[in-house]
């Protein structure tokens, strides 16, 4: 009895003991528990605090942003989304985006990529929506282990970005098509004057092709003189940053012939005013310039004779006199006439009359040095002006003239006797109070008509006292 007694007080001493541990560790579970639930209550407030400061930084993006589950159901939104959606933030969440905004009646390409794990964002892909493109981009956000939690969905409104881009390509086209429909050669020089660009005329005006002529200078197509010729010009164009107007020059064929082009051109500046080098045509003028000097040397040539005509002998003779004139120099003029050339060419014929004009001009041209000039100002009148030439040596080669010329025959178109002819020629020089080549010309008249006069084929020579 004792024994269970004690036995009794023994196990209520133990209850007792474990009561008071049980009582102390309720205490204690009781204060953690409490001050958990506090832990628990601030962290649930921080999270939503944090929640809405996103999605009120996520409303002051422009760009429409959404974030889905795995099944494309709408989580949250911004209020970019909501505008384009047309719907309020209630009525879109829980959605399918694809139902709601863009309406593409399926998951977005780059979405799935992102979901499938294949990469860790989808590659930006263009959506359009109505009149408006939008770029996506699509990530998804996993947790520390790697297990799905949310995706993110960004669609940036590229319409107007996406009408420059085609509005640019379309002025693009339109200028490449109408450079390479040009006749002309287009071209750009950067600031060392080097090829940046040819358009494909190229290769028809000298046979390069475009890329051949990349990182070249434009005297490299010139033959060595016209180089050294022309590079100044365009030097000082370019010094002073000058637009390239109408420059002349002559180039070489890829295949050796020589062409002459006409280049245009004008600087090119960046947008901080720094200069980039040069954009302009060259224009094959060979044919022009054939034509032009055709055209002058008829212009300025007698037809028969091929000596200067009248007019261009007057024009070169009042450039000489005044010439002569400012630097002090000598110059003497010569007028020489076939004698008895009506009866000769009554006797013999008109064709024979102009085979005398012709080796009479062909006489002068062999006789006369490159500076002096000759010009058939008559019928078979001459003039010949020599330049630095003192009346004493003028007379000297007036009767060199005289003497060829009387040595020379022309063949009659019957066959018979070669005919001789003979000139008079009058002689005087420049005196200081010469205004005019015609007052040199009317002196040279009175000592071809003393010539004349005294019997013919002989020089006379009209000196001003
Ligand atoms: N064959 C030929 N004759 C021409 C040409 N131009 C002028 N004549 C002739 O040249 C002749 C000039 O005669 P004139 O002015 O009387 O002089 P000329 O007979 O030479 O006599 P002088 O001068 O006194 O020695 C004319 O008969 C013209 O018809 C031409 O281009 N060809």
């Amino acid at each position: 009895m004792g024994d269970s007694l004690e036995n009794l007080r023994h196990e209520l001493e133990v209850s007792r003991h474990a009561l008071a541990e049980a009582e102390e560790r309720y205490a204690r579970l009781n204060a953690e528990g409490l001050a958990a639930a506090d832990e628990f209550e601030n962290a649930r407030k921080q999270i939503e605090r944090v929640k809405q400061e996103w999605m009120a930084a996520l409303d002051v993006v422009e760009a429409p942003i959404f974030l889905h589950d795995r099944d494309f159901h709408v989580l949250r939104c911004n209020r970019a989304y909501q505008q384009c959606a047309g719907l309020p933030y209630s009525e879109i969440i829980g959605r399918r985006y694809f139902e709601v905004f863009p309406k593409t009646h399926a998951p977005l390409r780059n979405c799935l990529q992102s979901l499938e794990k294949k990469i860790e964002a989808g590659h930006e892909e263009e959506v359009e929506f109505g009149d408006q493109v939008f770029r996506s981009r699509a990530y998804t956000v996993n947790d520390e282990l790697g297990a799905y939690l949310y995706s993110v969905h960004i669609l940036e409104d590229v319409t107007e970005r996406r009408q420059a881009a085609e509005a640019l390509a379309a002025n693009e086209k339109k200028f490449r098509e109408l450079v390479e429909s040009l006749s002309d050669w287009v071209w750009e020089v950067d600031e060392q004057g080097r090829y940046t660009y040819c358009s494909p005329r190229v290769k028809d005006m000298l046979g390069y092709d475009p890329e051949e002529l990349l990182g070249k200078s434009p005297f490299d197509l010139m033959p060595s003189a016209e180089a050294a010729k022309v590079r100044d010009i365009f030097a000082s164009h370019i010094a002073a940053r000058k637009p390239l107007k109408c420059l002349e020059n002559t180039n070489r064929h890829k295949n050796g012939h020589l062409l002459v082009l006409e280049t245009s051109g004008t600087p090119i500046f960046d947008a901080d005013g720094k200069f980039k080098g040069y954009r302009g045509i060259d224009r094959d003028i060979t044919d022009r310039k054939r034509l032009e000097q055709e055209l002058e040397y008829q212009a300025h040539t007698d037809v028969l004779t091929g000596l200067h005509n009248r007019r261009h002998f007057f024009e070169l003779a009042e450039q000489e006199l005044a010439r002569s004139k400012r630097y002090g120099k000598q110059l003497s003029l010569l007028m020489l006439d076939v004698d008895q050339f009506k009866i000769l060419n009554d006797t013999y014929g008109h064709h024979v009359g102009d085979l005398v004009l012709q080796k009479l001009s062909q006489i002068c041209a062999q006789t006369l040095r490159e500076i002096d000039i000759a010009g058939r100002i008559g019928g078979e009148e001459f003039a010949i002006l020599l330049p630095e030439t003192r009346s004493d040596h003028a007379q000297e080669v007036a009767e060199r003239l005289r003497v060829a010329i009387a040595g020379a025959t022309v063949p009659q178109e019957s066959g018979g006797f070669p005919v001789q002819f003979t000139v008079s020629i009058g002689v005087t020089s420049l005196v200081a109070a010469d205004t005019q080549i015609d007052e040199m010309l009317r002196r040279a008249d009175v000592a071809l008509y003393v010539a004349k006069e005294a019997g013919r084929n002989r020089v006379c020579t009209e000196e001003v006292a």
